[in-house]
């Protein structure tokens, strides 16, 4: 096998390249310096999108509905993409479309009307046979669609566990790479192979450091894509323009002002079916490690020095560096009544399900700041949302601290909002305060714009060669160092998860964690309701 090479690409751009010019072009993440690959990479020719574990729930569920988005908006090239799914399953290219196609309700006849198809293979993952086939597929399309002058892309999306990444990484190298866009080494005609691969990478250090090696024996960082969806979410793309590209924020982002920051991940349903898949990794694999703390990156960094991907993965490197080892004392765990009903979870587990755990930032900027990082299934409602709390004001004349605390909160989902809370003069003759805000609902404000799904935007990035909402291998390793010893005093029953009630806001200890040992301080009596839902 030769060693894996950095794509290099010098084609000028082709009709095809300018036929994937984004109709929106997004102020973060299409700003490359002229030294990036992105800059060299021509975006065009023929597109292979190879989906392995196209069996699966991802697939069904995320991979295949933002694809068909994708070309359905005008991003994805008419003539000259196609769709091969592979997994052990049996099934015919019509029962996968037929299962795609029942997920979301997709029009029938929008589907049928594509001039490309979804080709699936059935074959097994530790088996040459099944790749050599699926290799032949994408060959006989590249020629029947591009020839073998124009440039090919390939890109394999790993909707597949974990465990099976190596193995299957290995096959794909050895049979799939895209052939003739190298020479010597490098890509002439602007094709490119690339390999997506999902969360999570591995269960701690030691494991993801082993799949972090297996997969560079195999593959450049360029070639990589380590996706984490919730860097594909319309608000958290905001984050660096709302901190850098507003004077407002830039004084008060710190240690001085903020008095505690929380990230909220919130589901009201529990595991449904992914007991066994979710039993091994518990809600701090699944959701805390990473997507949570991709957000506190964003959140803390520094100013990058430019909107380059290495610049703004160099700065949230940075900040993961600085953050101190965590203490028992800083941690609440819960798992819901009912959980080990579930066929798929074992009778005796221990795994929580719900978690919040208060982490500290050393740093110039942070020092003294709890960051309160809560996930939970099964609870009283489904939101993620982002609680900058600032501390009081001082020398306060009109009492406001028993109004509440200025908030600004940066809501994710549902419903993307981001709002301030603040305190005003009660209208009226009275000199009395009352709690209010500052509302930008995107709903309100945006009526006439589709926020695209964050695996949307992801996939169409990894067409483009964008890797800034990915994650780099050295940013992997420093978020495995801050939560692995926590897991492991988990793992050896060290810390217990208690029970808490389906439908609730949690253990109440979390609560206390949060008022107590986080200093937050709830408004009584202030709720803030969405604008679409006013009368
Ligand atoms: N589902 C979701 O909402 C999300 C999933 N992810 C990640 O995406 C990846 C895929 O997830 P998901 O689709 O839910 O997973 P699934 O359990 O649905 O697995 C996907 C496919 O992989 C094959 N497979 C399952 N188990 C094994 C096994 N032990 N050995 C070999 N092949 C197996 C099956 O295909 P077949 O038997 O036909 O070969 C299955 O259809 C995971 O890494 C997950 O963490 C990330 C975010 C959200
Ligand atoms: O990665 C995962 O994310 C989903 C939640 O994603 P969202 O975009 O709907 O917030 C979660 O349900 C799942 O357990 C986890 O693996």
């Amino acid at each position: 096998m030769s060693p894996p090479t950095t794509e290099t690409t010098v084609a000028p751009p082709s009709a095809a390249a300018r036929e994937l010019a984004s109709p929106v072009v997004p102020l973060v993440s299409r700003q490359f310096d002229d030294a990036s690959p992105q800059a060299r990479t021509v975006a065009g020719g023929c597109l292979s999108v190879i989906l392995l574990g196209a069996s699966g729930d991802l697939a069904k569920k995320k991979t295949f509905p933002a694809i068909f988005n994708l070309y359905k908006q005008g991003f994805l090239p008419n003539d000259q993409l196609q769709i091969f799914g592979y997994a052990r399953s049996k099934m015919t290219d019509t029962e996968l479309r037929n299962r795609i196609r029942g997920y979301r309700d997709m029009e029938d006849s929008w589907i049928l009307s594509c001039s490309w198809q979804v080709t699936y293979i059935s074959g097994p993952y530790d088996e040459e046979s099944g790749y050599i086939k699926l290799s032949e597929q994408i060959a006989s399309h590249e020629n029947n669609k591009c020839g073998t002058t124009c440039s090919t892309r390939r890109l394999f999306y790993l909707a597949l566990p974990p465990s099976v990444y190596p193995l299957v990484s290995r096959m794909v190298r050895k049979h799939c790479m895209n052939p003739h866009s190298l020479v010597f080494g490098v890509h002439v005609t602007g094709g490119w192979s690339r390999v997506v691969v999902e969360k999570p990478f591995g269960k701690d250090l030691a494991s993801s450091e082993d799949l972090s090696s297996e997969l560079g024996k195999l593959f450049t960082e360029d070639q990589l894509y380590r996706i984490d969806h919730y860097l594909g979410k319309e608000i958290v793309q905001n984050l660096l323009v709302m901190r850098f590209a507003n004077r407002f924020f830039v004084p008060l982002w710190n240690r001085d002002n903020i008095a505690n920051i929380q990230i909220v991940f919130k589901e009201d349903f529990g595991t449904e079916g992914r007991g066994g898949y979710f039993d091994e990794y518990g809600i701090i694999r699944d959701i805390i490690q990473n997507h949570l703390l991709q957000v506190l990156c964003l959140v803390t960094m520094e100013k990058p020095v430019s909107l380059t991907p290495e610049h703004v993965r160099d700065e949230k490197v940075k900040v993961l560096r600085a953050v101190q080892p965590i203490r028992d004392e800083d941690v609440v765990l819960g798992q819901y009544e009912g959980y080990k009903d579930d066929p798929t979870v074992p009778k005796d587990s221990v795994t929580p399900t719900f978690a919040s755990i208060i982490l500290h930032i050393n740093n110039e900027r942070w020092d003294g700041v709890p960051f309160i990082m809560k996930a939970g299934k099964a609870l009283d409602s489904r939101k993620a949302e982002i609680r900058v709390q600032f501390k009081d004001v001082p020398g306060d004349i009109f009492k406001c601290q028993k109004q509440g605390r200025n908030e600004f909160v940066m809501r994710l989902q549902p419903s993307e909002a981001m709002y301030m809370k603040l305190t005003v003069k009660q209208p009226g003759l009275d000199m009395k305060a009352t709690q209010s805000e500052l509302d930008l609902s995107y709903q309100q404000r945006y009526q006439d714009v589709v926020i695209p799904e964050a695996y949307e935007r992801l996939i169409l990035d990894t067409i483009r060669g964008d890797q800034q909402h990915f994650v780099r291998r050295d940013e992997l390793r420093v978020a495995w160092e801050i939560f692995t010893p926590l897991l492991h005093r988990i793992d050896e029953g060290k810390l217990k998860a208690v029970p808490y009630e389906q439908g609730s806001r949690g253990p109440k200890e979390a609560d206390e964690l949060l008022n107590v040992r986080a200093g937050y301080v709830r408004t009584d009596g202030y709720i803030w309701i969405p604008p679409s839902l006013k009368a």
